[in-house]
């Protein structure tokens, strides 16, 4: 069996007031998954916790089967990790951070470099202080996509960006992935970047996890019905909310049984937007 791109086991960790796990993630190569919570629920934390950046309470990390907080640190070129603030590169031009970060790394690959420069059309002789947020994530990218390492992370890397430019990074991320083993894991607000790329949703909720769920399966897993007969009081099987002769369940199977042995009539049945869904897991978090 091929190893895990990453193996997140029983991660704890408390800052202050804030109390994130116990998280348990395993992403397998080939997949993308989307980290999406509301803010402050620990996203950009666990990604830190998963490049060593801050230190768990209890749980470890390991990256293709290595662990992460060894003496032997050669799992840091199998990771190319974007983090949503960088410290110390303003007073750099594009050019300058190119020659720096791409001596750093093994794989690198030039040509991949230049085309997402010219895709983005990124002014690489302007110091990057300088740059729009926008031109700054697009630099971002184009100095940790290169890298070519079978795992990348990326922490909100699309949220100034402009909308053409988010359809070139997806474009620029499928072919990417269609190169080989290779995983990705996404924080992200941008809903059109969840719906296209994830095939996995790892939903977080104020440092709790709420589970890892394979896209497809979750969007068909929701559904609205409308009754033309008064719904029982008390909760119908896989009822998740109600309003009205309107109900939303996440067990459909259950909630028609009990529909046809409770001769209610429904009249309609819709699926439900992933960003609807999105939004009743983290109104109303169901541990699963
Ligand atoms: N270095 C730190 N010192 C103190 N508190 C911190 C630190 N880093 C994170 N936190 C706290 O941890 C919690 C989670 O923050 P984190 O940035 O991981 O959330 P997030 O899900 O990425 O949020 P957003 O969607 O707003 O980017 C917050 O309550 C934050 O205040």
């Amino acid at each position: 069996m091929m190893p895990y791109a990453i193996e997140v086991s029983h991660i704890r960790k408390q800052i202050d007031d804030f109390h994130l796990g116990p998280i348990d993630l395993k992403v397998e190569p080939g997949t993308i998954t989307s980290l999406v919570g509301n803010n402050g629920s620990g996203k950009s934390t666990l990604l830190k916790l998963m490049m060593n950046l801050v230190n768990p309470d209890l749980g470890y990390v390991k990256v293709f089967s290595q662990s992460i907080y060894g003496q032997d640190e050669s799992w840091k070129n199998l990771v190319a990790y974007q983090p949503q603030t960088i410290i110390g590169w303003n007073v750099f031009t594009g050019n300058a951070l190119k020659e720096l970060i791409s001596s750093l790394y093994v794989n690198w690959d030039d040509t991949l470099f230049d085309k997402l420069v010219d895709l983005f059309n990124i002014p690489l002789n302007k110091k990057f202080g300088k740059l729009s947020q926008g031109v700054q994530q697009k630099l971002n990218l184009a100095l940790t996509i290169p890298r070519n390492a079978p795992l990348l992370i990326l922490d909100e890397p699309t949220s100034f960006m402009d909308i053409p430019s988010k359809k070139i990074l997806m474009d620029v991320l499928v072919d990417w992935m269609d190169q080989g083993d290779r995983a990705i894991i996404i924080a992200s607000h941008q809903i059109e970047d969840i719906r296209k790329l994830s095939d996995y949703l790892f939903v977080l909720h104020n440092g709790e996890m709420i589970g890892n769920f394979e896209k497809e399966a979750l969007t068909e897993s929701y559904k609205r019905y409308w009754t033309n007969t008064l719904l029982p009081n008390d909760p119908v099987p896989g009822e998740v909310s109600r309003n009205h002769q309107q109900i939303i369940s996440n067990q459909p199977e259950m909630t028609e049984a009990f529909f046809q042995e409770q001769n209610v009539q429904w009249t309609n049945r819709t699926a439900l937007d992933l960003e609807e869904i999105i939004s009743i897991l983290l109104d109303k978090p169901i541990k699963k």
